[in-house]
C-alpha cells in the first residue's frame, strides 16, 4: 500500500551513552502546512445562527410530540433528527414518544410493513436504547432455503437501511450477521448502477456505516446526501442548516485555539521526533463530544491527546530504555522537582504535562473537581507505565503471551485516559457515581479498550514490523495459540466484531448509570472504527481524515 511507505528503520544514530542508539522512526510530516493557520470566525455571525435556530426548534418540538402523526412517519422524523446530530435538543420529547410507541408495539404491527420502514424502526429504537427484537426481519427470509428473499434485493433503499440496522447487532443475533454480509455484498454489486443521492448514500455507507462513523462527520454527510429526508419539514431543514453553520464556527474557533496552543508550546521544536497531527487529534475530540456545550471539553481533550501522542512516540519510537525508565519514574512522582532527573530534551515536555493538568483543574466543573482531576492524572500515569512495560519487553526481546500482552494492551489503548478526561468535563454527571462505575471495569469500557487495541494492532502490525518486535496482539496471539498469521488475524477481527456487539448491548437502556456516561465511550469505538477500518488513517491521514477535517471546518454548509 503506497500510503504505508514511511521510513521505519532501526537507525544507529549515536554510538556512546551520550550518543545513544535510538529506535528512530521518521513519520510522514503533517500534510496541512499553513492551511489551517487562518481559520476565521465571527462571533456576531455565530449569534445570528443561534437566533435562527430558535423558531424551527420550537416548531420541531411540536412536530415530535404531535399525537396525530403516523407512528412510522414519526420514527422517520426522529431518525432524521438523530442523524442530523440534533437529538440533544429534543432529548425529553423523543424519550417520551419512544417510550409510548415501544410500550404499545406488537410484532403484528410489522406484518405488512416494508423493509425500509422496519429497518428505520429498528435503527431508531436501538439508537435510543430500546431493544426491538431482530425477529422483525424474519419475514424477509425464506423459511425453506434459510436465505433472504430475492425480491428485497430490488429495494436498494430498503437494503441500505437494513445494512445500517445490522450495525447495531448484538451477540446471538445471527439473522443480523447474515443480513450484514448479504446486504453488504448486494450493495457492492449495485453501487455502480446507482446515481444521485442514493449513489452517495450507498457509497458512503459501504465505506463507513453511520452507527460506526464519527458522528459529527456522519451528520454533516447526512445533510448533504439525504436531501429528501432533510427537506421533508421546513423546520427540520432550517434548524439543521443554522445548527451546522453555528457548529462550524465553533469548531473553527476551537481548532484555532488548539493549533495556537501547540504552536505556543513549541511542540515542533521540543518533540521533533513525534507525529505532527494537530487537526487529526482535534477530530478525535469532536468525535467524542458533538454538542456545542462541550466546547471547552473538546479543547482540553485535544491537548491531552497531543500529550498522549508525544508520549506514545517517545516510548515506542524515540526514547532509549534508560530515558524511558527515568521518564516513567518522573511521571509517577508527578512533581516539578522530578524534572531534574530527566534528559534535557524531555524536560520541557514534562513541564507541559504537569502544567496542563494544573491549568485544566481551573476549568473543570466544581462538583467533584478534585476527584475528577485525580482520576485523570492516575489514568495518565497508568498509561505511561503501560507504555514503559511494552518498551521493557521490546528491550529485553521478550514476547509476552497474548493474555499478558492484552492486560497491558487494554491500558495502552489509551481509552481509560480518554474516558476519564471526558468525564472530567461533564458537569451533568455526578462524579462520585461515575468514578465508582469506572472502577467496576464496565463491559462497555472494556470492550472499547479491546476494540481499540486490537483494531490498531491488526491494521498496523505489518508496517510497524521491526519496531514493534512482535510486542503486539497478532504475533503474541500467533505464538500463544500456535497459529499462522492469517488465522490469527481472522480470529482477532472476529473479536473486534464481538466487541462491537458487546458495546451495542451495553447501550441498551440501563438503570445502572446515566446514558450520558456511555456516549463518550461509544464514540471512542466509533472513532477507532473510522481510523483503523482500512489502514492507520491517523498516522497516514491523507484522503479520509483530511477529507473529514476539511468537511467540518473548511467546506461551507450547503443551502437547499
Ligand atoms: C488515541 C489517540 C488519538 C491518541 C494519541 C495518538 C496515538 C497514541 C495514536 C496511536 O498511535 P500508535 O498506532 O502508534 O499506537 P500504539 O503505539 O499504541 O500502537
Ligand atoms: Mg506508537
Amino acid at each position: 500500500m503506497a500510503t504505508l511507505e514511511c521510513n521505519i528503520t532501526l537507525k544507529e544514530n549515536y554510538k556512546s551513552t551520550s550518543n545513544p542508539v535510538r529506535p528512530y522512526v521518521k513519520f510522514p510530516p503533517s500534510i496541512w502546512g499553513d492551511r489551517l493557520m487562518s481559520l476565521t470566525f465571527d462571533h456576531s455571525e455565530s449569534h445570528a445562527y443561534a437566533i435562527a435556530m430558535e423558531q424551527p426548534k420550537e416548531e420541531l418540538k411540536s412536530l415530535i410530540i404531535n399525537p396525530n402523526m403516523d407512528s412510522n412517519e414519526k420514527l422517520r422524523l426522529i431518525n432524521s433528527v438523530y442523524r442530523l446530530g440534533l437529538r440533544y435538543l429534543f432529548e425529553e420529547q423523543i424519550e417520551c414518544q419512544l417510550d409510548k410507541l415501544f410500550t404499545k408495539l406488537k410484532m403484528e404491527d410489522y406484518d405488512k410493513a416494508d423493509l425500509y420502514t422496519i429497518s428505520i424502526n429498528f435503527q431508531v429504537f436501538r439508537q435510543h436504547g430500546y431493544k426491538l427484537s431482530c425477529d422483525v426481519f424474519n419475514k424477509f427470509k425464506d423459511s425453506s432455503s434459510g436465505k433472504f428473499k430475492e425480491y428485497i434485493t430490488a429495494d436498494v433503499r430498503g437494503m441500505l437501511n437494513l445494512y445500517e440496522a445490522t450495525q447495531m447487532c448484538m451477540r446471538e443475533e445471527s439473522i443480523l450477521d447474515e443480513a450484514m454480509a448479504f446486504t453488504e455484498a448486494q450493495l457492492m454489486g449495485v453501487v455502480d448502477t446507482l446515481e444521485g443521492n442514493l449513489l452517495q448514500q450507498v457509497k458512503h455507507a459501504l465505506r463507513s456505516p453511520s452507527h460506526r462513523g464519527v458522528q459529527m462527520v456522519e451528520t454533516r454527510l447526512y445533510f448533504s446526501n439525504y436531501k429528501e429526508e432533510c427537506s421533508r419539514y421546513d423546520s427540520l431543514l432550517n434548524l439543521a442548516n443554522a445548527h451546522f453553520n453555528y457548529l462550524q464556527l465553533l469548531h473553527k474557533e476551537e481548532l484555532s485555539t488548539f493549533i495556537k496552543w501547540v504552536k505556543d508550546m513549541d511542540f515542533q521544536k521540543i518533540t521533533p521526533y513525534a507525529r505532527d497531527r494537530t487537526p487529526e487529534l482535534y477530530l478525535w475530540a469532536v468525535g467524542i463530544f458533538l454538542e456545542p456545550h462541550y466546547s471547552q471539553a473538546r479543547i482540553i481533550i485535544s491537548k491531552m491527546a497531543q500529550l498522549v501522542l508525544v508520549l506514545d512516540d517517545i516510548y515506542d519510537a524515540y526514547g532509549t530504555i534508560e530515558e524511558l525508565r527515568l521518564l516513567t519514574d518522573a511521571i509517577n512522582r508527578w512533581e516539578i522537582s522530578a524534572m531534574e532527573q530527566l534528559p534535557e530534551y524531555i524536560k520541557p515536555l514534562y513541564k507541559i504535562i504537569l502544567n496542563e493538568l494544573t491549568e485544566v483543574e481551573k476549568q473543570v466543573p466544581k462538583e467533584g473537581r478534585e476527584n475528577r482531576v485525580k482520576a485523570s492524572k492516575q489514568a495518565f500515569q497508568e498509561l505511561a507505565r503501560g507504555y514503559h512495560q511494552e518498551a521493557e519487553w521490546r528491550y529485553s526481546k521478550y514476547v509476552p503471551s497474548y493474555q499478558e500482552y492484552m492486560k497491558n494492551g487494554l491500558i495502552t489503548s489509551t481509552y481509560n485516559v480518554f474516558s476519564t478526561y471526558s468525564l472530567m468535563n461533564m458537569d451533568e454527571i455526578n462524579s462520585e457515581e461515575a468514578l465508582g462505575w469506572y472502577k467496576t471495569h464496565p463491559n462497555i469500557l472494556e470492550a472499547t479498550k479491546l476494540l481499540g487495541r486490537l483494531y490498531n494492532d491488526v491494521t498496523t502490525f505489518q508496517f510497524e514490523g521491526e519496531r514493534a518486535q512482535e510486542v503486539e496482539s497478532v504475533h503474541t496471539y500467533m505464538k500463544t495459540f500456535g497459529l499462522p498469521e492469517n488465522v490469527a488475524v481472522k480470529e482477532l477481527k472476529k473479536m473486534i466484531e464481538n466487541a462491537w456487539k458487546d458495546i451495542n448491548n451495553e447501550c441498551l437502556k440501563s438503570t445502572e448509570v446515566s446514558m450520558a456516561l456511555l456516549v463518550p465511550v461509544l464514540n471512542l469505538a466509533r472513532i477507532t472504527d473510522m481510523v483503523y477500518r482500512y489502514n492507520d488513517r491517523f498516522t497516514f491521514p491523507e484522503e479520509t481524515t483530511v477529507e473529514y477535517v476539511t468537511l467540518l471546518v473548511i467546506t461551507s454548509v450547503p443551502m437547499y
